[in-house]
C-alpha cells in the first residue's frame, strides 16, 4: 500500500524518536547489562553496535580489545580422526579458540565439511523432528506419525493437496495449559499464546514454520524446567552421540592461565587457571542424554537463560550451529555481568564447560542472507531444505544428564 505524503511524514516522525528514544542511555537504567546488550542487537533502526562482536573466522578482523581477549589453543586430536562423519584432516580443524573472561568457553570454527552440514540440516529437519521426539507443536496440533516434515515435503512435491484429509493437520482436542512453547520466541514482550480454540489449522508450508524446538533423549519439560525422567529416555541418534563425542574428546584438556591481566583483567570472579577433563574417560566416554534442536526463523531470538536442569553439571554442553549466522550472547553468572557477543556460522561449535555452564547465555538476533553458498546449491533432493534454511538458523545441543 502506497502511504501518502503526510502518512510518510508520520512514519518517518515515529522511526526518528523511537531511534532517539534507543539511543538514549537513560532508557537503559531499568535494564541489566545482559538486557542492555540484547536490546542493542535487536534493534533493526538504528541498526546494532556490532564493533564489539568477537569473530572466530578471522581473528585478525577483530577490533584491537576484542583480540587481546581471544586464546588460540590446539585441540589435543584432530576431530576428523575420532570419528570419519567429519571427513578428511585439516589442519584449521584442530584449532579452537577461548575467552578469558569467559572461563570454559571453547569455540570450535566450523569443523564440519559442507556434506556434513548438509546431513545434519537434513536429519534436524526430516527425520529427528518426528514422533515420538516431542515438539512445540505437540502442545495443539496432533502430529502425523511421519512428522511436519513429511507432510511439507508431499504439499511441495504434489502428493497431498488441499483438497485431501491429511492435509491440514488436527488439533487437539482439550485446551493444554499454556506450557511456554515459545521457547525460541522471546514472549517477554509479547502476550502469552492464546489458548487453542483460536490456533489455526495450517497448510503445511506455514505450519512447517512454527517449528521451534525438538527434544532429543530425555524428554525435557519446560514449565519446570525439569527432565521427565519416568517417561524413560528416547533413543539418542548414533549420529549425534558420536559428533559431539568427537567433539568433547578433541577438548580434553583445553584450558588456560590467564597471565595477561593487564590489558584485559579477567572477570572478577574467574579462576586464574581452568581446564576441561572428562572426570572418567576410560570408564565412560561422553554420552549425550539429552538434546535440543532448536529452528529459528529470522526474526526468532532466544532470552537470556542457563541451563542447569541437568542432575550433573560437570558435563560438557556442546551447541551446533547451521544456516544463518547468529549473534550469540554470552555472560556471567547473573545477568549482571555484561556479555560478550560473538557470531555464530553455519557449523560453528560451541562447548561449554566448567564455569561456562552456569553462564547466562541467548540468541538476540539472527542475521539476514547469511547462509552460506554451499547450503544453496540447487541439486533436486536440496531444494526444498534450501528454501527453508535461506531463512532460518538451526541450532543443535546436546548434554549428558547424568554422569
Ligand atoms: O541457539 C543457540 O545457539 C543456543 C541454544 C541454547 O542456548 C539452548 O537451547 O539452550
Ligand atoms: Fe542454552
Amino acid at each position: 500500500m502506497e502511504l501518502s505524503a503526510r502518512q510518510r511524514k508520520i512514519r518517518d516522525k515515529q522511526q526518528q524518536a523511537s531511534a532517539a528514544a534507543k539511543a538514549d542511555p537513560a532508557t537503559y537504567t531499568t535494564h541489566n547489562p545482559f538486557r542492555t546488550q540484547e536490546r542493542n542487537f535487536k534493534s533493526r533502526a538504528p541498526p546494532p553496535d556490532f564493533s564489539r562482536v568477537f569473530d572466530f573466522n578471522d581473528i585478525e578482523r577483530n577490533a584491537p580489545d576484542v583480540r587481546k581477549e581471544i586464546v588460540e589453543v590446539e585441540l589435543a586430536h584432530d576431530i576428523g580422526q575420532l570419528c570419519s562423519f567429519f571427513g578428511q584432516e585439516d589442519r584449521s580443524r584442530r584449532k579452537a579458540y577461548l575467552v578469558k573472561s569467559v572461563p570454559g568457553l571453547v569455540v570450535i570454527p566450523n569443523p564440519f565439511t559442507p556434506d556434513a552440514q548438509r546431513t545434519l540440516i537434513r536429519e534436524c529437519l526430516c527425520t529427528w523432528s518426528r514422533p515420538p521426539n516431542t515438539s512445540n507443536l505437540d502442545t495443539h496440533y496432533k502430529i502425523p506419525t511421519q512428522g511436519i516434515w513429511n507432510l511439507f515435503e508431499r504439499e511441495w512435491n504434489g502428493t497431498v493437496s488441499p483438497t485431501d484429509n491429511e492435509y491440514l493437520v488436527g488439533l487437539k482436542a482439550h485446551n493444554p495449559v499454556p506450557n511456554g512453547n515459545g521457547y525460541v520466541d522471546d514472549f517477554t514482550s509479547k502476550p502469552p499464546p492464546p489458548p487453542s480454540s483460536t490456533i489455526p489449522q495450517l497448510p503445511p508450508h506455514q505450519l512447517i514454520r512454527k517449528l521451534r524446538w525438538v527434544t532429543l533423549g530425555y524428554q525435557y519439560h519446560w514449565t519446570t524446567k525439569t527432565y521427565h525422567l519416568e517417561k524413560g529416555q528416547l533413543p539418542m541418534p548414533d549420529l549425534v552421540r558420536d559428533i559431539s563425542r568427537a567433539i568433547v574428546t578433541s577438548c580434553e584438556g583445553v584450558g588456560m592461565t590467564v597471565t595477561d591481566t593487564v590489558d584485559a583483567p579477567p572477570h572478577p570472579s574467574a579462576p586464574k587457571t581452568w581446564h576441561y577433563t572428562n572426570p572418567h574417560p576410560e570408564k565412560a566416554p561422553y554420552t549425550p542424554q539429552a538434546g535440543v534442536i532448536n529452528y529459528y526463523q529470522m526474526r526468532d531470538s532466544l532470552m537470556a537463560h542457563v541451563d542447569k536442569s541437568e542432575a550433573w553439571m560437570g558435563g560438557a554442553l556442546v551447541s551446533i550451529s547451521l544456516g544463518n549466522t547468529a549473534i550469540f550472547l554470552m555472560g556471567g553468572k547473573t545477568r549482571d555481568t555484561p556479555p560478550i557477543a560473538m557470531y555464530l556460522r553455519s557449523g560453528d561449535t560451541v562447548v561449554m564447560t566448567g564455569e561456562a555452564r552456569d553462564c547466562f547465555h541467548g540468541v538476540p538476533r539472527i542475521l539476514e542472507d547469511t547462509c552460506p553458498e554451499y547450503l544453496l546449491t540447487d541439486e533436486s533432493d536440496w531444494q526444498i531444505i534450501r528454501d527453508y534454511i535461506r531463512h532460518s538458523r538451526i541450532n543443535l545441543n546436546v548434554r549428558q544428564v547424568f554422569p
